[in-house]
């Protein structure tokens, strides 16, 4: 039985695939859109060869409203949307922003056009931490609330405030709109996801993050240097106000992440809040050097790194106070840390070549059985 379809843009990237899997477990039918920017199609097999089911793919842009529009028109069962697509690296954003306006805003206004068009009202969006800065600047901040002011400090931050801006102002918008006709101003909802820092892979060792340029996250960088493919990590800073001078981060699992999109859009759909935004971390925060320790631990041997400046646009203290998820979608991240650097290593020594090589046979028969 299927209980919704869902467009997945973004959907064959890192936390778009995961979330792609999660829905199809929770019996929604799912399309997936993606440009291949930062992503490969392999990963719609690994997702069937993990559940049974495939969800469609479609190459497309977000920011071509057209082939959008011939999406939504040969999927009209499509009631809601998970948006996921964008450019997501806080130090490239500051050498490229205008990059990042074309497709993080005007790809979220195009998507918003052809949802209006097509009558698709719920959206449940990729927002980020990144858009509370540096929440030290305030009292008592820490972990971070819903409620802390936001105050983004790089232009990628800057982009994924003005797209809860913009969306907020949608949904009021249309709710507005159809009161005043005697609609039902219910169906428009918005859910804005502020991820902390996503973690770790499948269990099974067959899907996990695979970025197709240099990639700029920490823990894909850490694998990197685990496999010899670089030679040390750089570790940017060891002069923050922390324990140990690197700046801190809430490292969230892959799948509890994935997770909180199915029931952040059950929620949508059962309780119909309008726009609300939730944080998904664990509540607790781990330093750079920690995270080194942990990897390396998973690993079996110690990583080297080598300290350098501060990279520009990074805050010292990133953890969520995930209170209000808990509490409204029934949502509490279950996985640790040293699950997800295991199971990021076993993704990772499995196959160092990420989806351009075929999964380990042992993998594949034992989920045959
Ligand atoms: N990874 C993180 O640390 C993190 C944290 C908070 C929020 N986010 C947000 O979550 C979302 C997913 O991040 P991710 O880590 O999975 O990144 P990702 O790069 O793995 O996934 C993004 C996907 O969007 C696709 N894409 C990029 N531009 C596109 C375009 N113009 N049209 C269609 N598809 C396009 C890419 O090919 C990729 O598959 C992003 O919006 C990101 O900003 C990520
Ligand atoms: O080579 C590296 C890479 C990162 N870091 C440090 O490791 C921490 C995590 O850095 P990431 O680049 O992995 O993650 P960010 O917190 O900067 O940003 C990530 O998480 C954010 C949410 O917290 C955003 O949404 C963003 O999209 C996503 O890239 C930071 O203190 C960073 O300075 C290093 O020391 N060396």
């Amino acid at each position: 039985m299927v209980v919704g379809s869902v467009l997945v843009t973004g959907g064959t990237g890192y936390i778009g695939s995961f979330t792609a899997l999660a829905l199809l477990e929770a019996d929604y039918k799912v399309v997936i859109i993606d440009n291949l920017y930062n992503s490969s199609p392999e990963v719609i097999n690994r997702i069937e060869l993990i559940c049974g089911k495939k969800p469609e793919y479609i190459q497309c842009d977000v920011t071509d409203e057209k082939k959008l529009d011939e999406v939504f028109e040969k999927h009209p069962d499509i009631d809601n949307v998970i948006h996921f697509a964008a450019l997501k690296a806080v130090g490239e954003s500051g050498e490229v922003p205008l990059e990042y306006y074309r497709v993080n805003v005007y790809g979220s206004l195009c998507l918003l056009r052809s949802m209006q068009r097509h009558n698709v009202t719920n959206i449940v969006f990729s927002s980020s931490a990144t858009v509370y800065g540096d929440a030290t600047r305030f009292e008592n901040m820490i972990p971070i609330p819903e409620t802390c002011p936001l105050g983004p400090t790089n232009p990628y931050g800057n982009t994924k405030f003005g797209v809860e801006t913009m969306i907020t102002d949608h949904v009021n918008a249309e709710r507005g709109n159809a009161k005043k006709a005697g609609k039902d101003e219910k169906k428009f909802n918005a859910a804005l996801l502020r991820y902390f820092n996503p973690a770790g892979s499948h269990p099974s060792g067959i899907m996990g993050e695979d970025p197709q340029g240099v990639p700029y996250n920490l823990l894909p960088l850490l694998a990197q240097v685990a496999v010899g493919k670089r030679e040390k990590l750089l570790v940017f800073g060891d002069d923050y106000a922390s324990k140990d001078g690197t700046a801190i981060r809430d490292y969230i699992h892959i799948l509890d992440l994935a997770r909180g999109h199915t029931v952040a859009l059950n929620y949508l759909r059962s309780h119909s809040p309008g726009v609300r935004a939730w944080n998904l971390g664990t509540g607790k925060g781990s330093t750079v050097y920690e995270m080194i320790n942990a990897f390396s631990a998973a690993v079996g041997r110690k990583l080297p790194y080598e300290v350098v400046g501060r990279r520009a646009g990074d805050v010292l203290n990133l953890t969520a106070n995930a209170t209000r998820a808990n509490t409204e979608l029934g949502w509490k991240a279950e996985r640790t840390l040293e699950d997800a650097c295991e199971d990021l290593w076993r993704w990772t020594e499995n196959n160092p070549q990420g989806y351009r090589q075929e999964p380990p046979k042992e993998f594949l028969e034992r989920l045959k059985k």
